[in-house]
């Protein structure tokens, strides 16, 4: 079928009536059709129907006349928030109006990025405030409008999306989506992380391996109660703008830290990997579940109070060759060039290893360039990404980057409670938290720890000597725990490894420059 002569046709939209010009042969992908006064990115449509289309039948509208047909796109409203924003356009007949419906489909297949055709969805039914199952039917529609596909399973226990992951056939799926919080996307990631690796013949237990990337992408609806991983990597926790980034296919690679204890995998963790003040904020508020998501404010604070510090030995390689650093003030934002130069670097990387691997000798001298610290501290905390959160917008680290193959070390070294809580209290405003004499930052590729073990960690030992509020709140523990992206490590000796880029999102970072999505040409 010839197409309509796209030059001049004239249609109405909402019921103004204007001159549309529709590209010719799009030289970009973002252009998909210009008209008087605006500009609508064929990547950020997701829908083209005949008549007037609503939202599935969450919206239902009368189909209308089929001279009219209805352009379903992404909206932005305040902050990094989107919605699902409609128009319809009147033509001048019938004919006109399908083939404008058909043009603008394939435009949009053609041009509209790797979108999803089938997604596998897990909700967990008790994440966050347990709420899931509903935040989940409020976004669905969208995937049906959409015309992606989707299978989904409800989990009725820990580690039920892992193991699927781990042993269920994903012939066709090409997206894997969480309904939770970051421990349900943490079990999306162990199960395909893992299973990439079973496929591709690489132990996951070899710290000295490189990991293979899945080219299956993770999708989040937020539905937890920190959603952090959703906050850093979208800049909101919003299920439907999550939903959006799902449906128009948006990749965004993520950092992954391998953690691992006596030559075994232990654990991944993408956001905090964490000894002291965070490993006791995370067992204590085990205990205290029924509280729902308030039960992190009661244990943070009753940490505080406590102020331990732990001693220990942390060695770690500084990150090589990237001009960033944790003080540099800059932010990783959609597009980030110091991310997309670290892709550029692993293709080099990865063939340096396959030649190495070809090669019978083993690799050079690996320890030389460790640098150590020793002493006592009251947290000793490792990020790949900012690790933003609704409670603190910046994060742990704020210029952190989603992809550049580094995490950020922070060593809060032994002070005073209330010095401690001056550098709480930053991740909650403008001042900079590492600008304090007993913080230290670096931006590192590995870690490793050891826990020292003190006569002041017998009960009643020399040196025992607890704070006051740390007796007041009967606190008696003398070595602390690993907070591994909310999960306690039942082992206190470990080595971390960042692996760039491991993993894939639907996302693209946090948009620094708003754009709105229509906009005066
Ligand atoms: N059906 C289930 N029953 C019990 N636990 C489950 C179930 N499904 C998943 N889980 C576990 O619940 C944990 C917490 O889930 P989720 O991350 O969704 O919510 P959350 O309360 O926000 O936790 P987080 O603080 O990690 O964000 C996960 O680690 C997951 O392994
Ligand atoms: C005086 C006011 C002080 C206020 C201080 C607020 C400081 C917040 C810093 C932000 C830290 C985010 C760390 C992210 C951790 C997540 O990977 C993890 C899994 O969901 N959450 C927890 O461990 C749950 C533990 C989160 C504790 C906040
Ligand atoms: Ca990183």
């Amino acid at each position: 079928m010839s197409h309509p002569s796209l030059a001049s046709q004239h249609l109405s939209v909402n019921a103004v009536t204007i001159a549309v010009n529709a590209p010719q042969a799009p030289s970009s992908t973002r252009l998909l059709v210009c008209c008087q006064s605006f500009r609508l990115p064929v990547t950020e449509v997701v829908h083209v129907c005949v008549g007037r289309g609503g939202v599935s039948d969450l919206d239902p509208q009368p189909p209308g006349p089929e001279n009219q047909f209805t352009v379903f796109y992404v909206k932005r409203s305040t902050g990094q928030q989107w919605s699902l924003e409609t128009l319809v356009f009147t033509a001048q007949d019938r004919d006109l109006s399908h083939q404008w419906v058909q043009l603008l489909q394939q435009r949009t297949q053609q041009y509209g990025g790797r979108r999803p055709k089938n997604l596998l969805v897990f909700i967990n039914p008790f994440g966050g405030r347990g709420q899931a199952v509903r935040i989940y039917s409020k976004v669905s529609p969208l995937f049906q409008l959409a015309g992606i596909r989707t299978r989904v399973i409800e989990t009725t226990r820990a580690n039920h999306a892992r193991d699927h992951i781990l042993q269920e056939d994903l012939q066709g799926v090409d997206g894997l989506v969480c309904v939770g919080g970051d421990g349900m996307f943490s079990e999306l990631m162990h199960g395909l992380i893992g299973r990439t690796q079973r496929e591709a013949g690489v132990s996951e237990d070899d710290e000295e391996t490189e990991l293979q990337p899945s080219s299956i992408r993770i999708g989040i609806i937020p539905a937890g109660s920190t959603d952090c991983i959703c906050f850093a990597t979208v800049g909101i926790n919003d299920p439907m703008t999550s939903a959006l980034h799902i449906i128009i296919g948006d990749s965004q690679p993520l950092d992954v830290c391998a953690v691992h204890h006596q030559n075994r995998l232990a654990k991944y963790s993408v956001s905090l990997t964490g000894y002291g003040f965070y490993g006791d904020v995370l067992r204590e508020s085990d205990q205290h579940r029924w509280m729902g998501p308030f039960r992190y404010n009661y244990a943070g604070l009753k940490t505080v109070l406590s102020n331990r510090c732990y001693a220990g030995t942390v060695e770690f390689q500084a990150a090589e060759h990237v001009e960033s650093n944790p003080r540099d003030q800059s932010r990783c934002r959609t597009g980030c060039l110091v991310c997309s130069e670290s892709s550029g670097r692993l293709k080099e990387d990865c063939e340096e290893a396959e030649a190495k691997a070809n090669q019978t000798h083993p690799r050079q001298n690996p320890n030389s360039d460790w640098q150590r610290a020793e002493g006592s501290f009251i947290a000793v905390n490792l990020t790949a990404i900012s690790s933003a959160c609704p409670k603190s917008p910046d994060g742990l680290s704020p210029t952190a980057h989603l992809a550049d193959g580094t995490a950020d070390l922070i060593l809060v070294k032994k002070c005073s409670m209330f010095q401690f809580l001056r550098h709480l209290s930053r991740h909650t405003n403008q001042k900079d938290q590492f600008d304090l004499p007993f913080v230290d930052v670096y931006r590192v590729k590995t870690l490793r720890f050891m826990p020292r073990r003190q006569e002041s960690d017998v009960e009643g030992g020399v040196g025992s000597k607890k704070s006051f509020f740390a007796r007041l709140c009967g606190t008696s523990c003398t070595q602390s725990c690993w907070n591994c992206d909310g999960e306690v490590l039942p082992y206190e000796d470990i080595s971390v490894r960042v692996h760039c880029q491991l993993v894939n999102l639907f996302a693209r970072g946090i948009e620094g420059v708003r754009r709105a999505s229509l906009f005066k040409y």
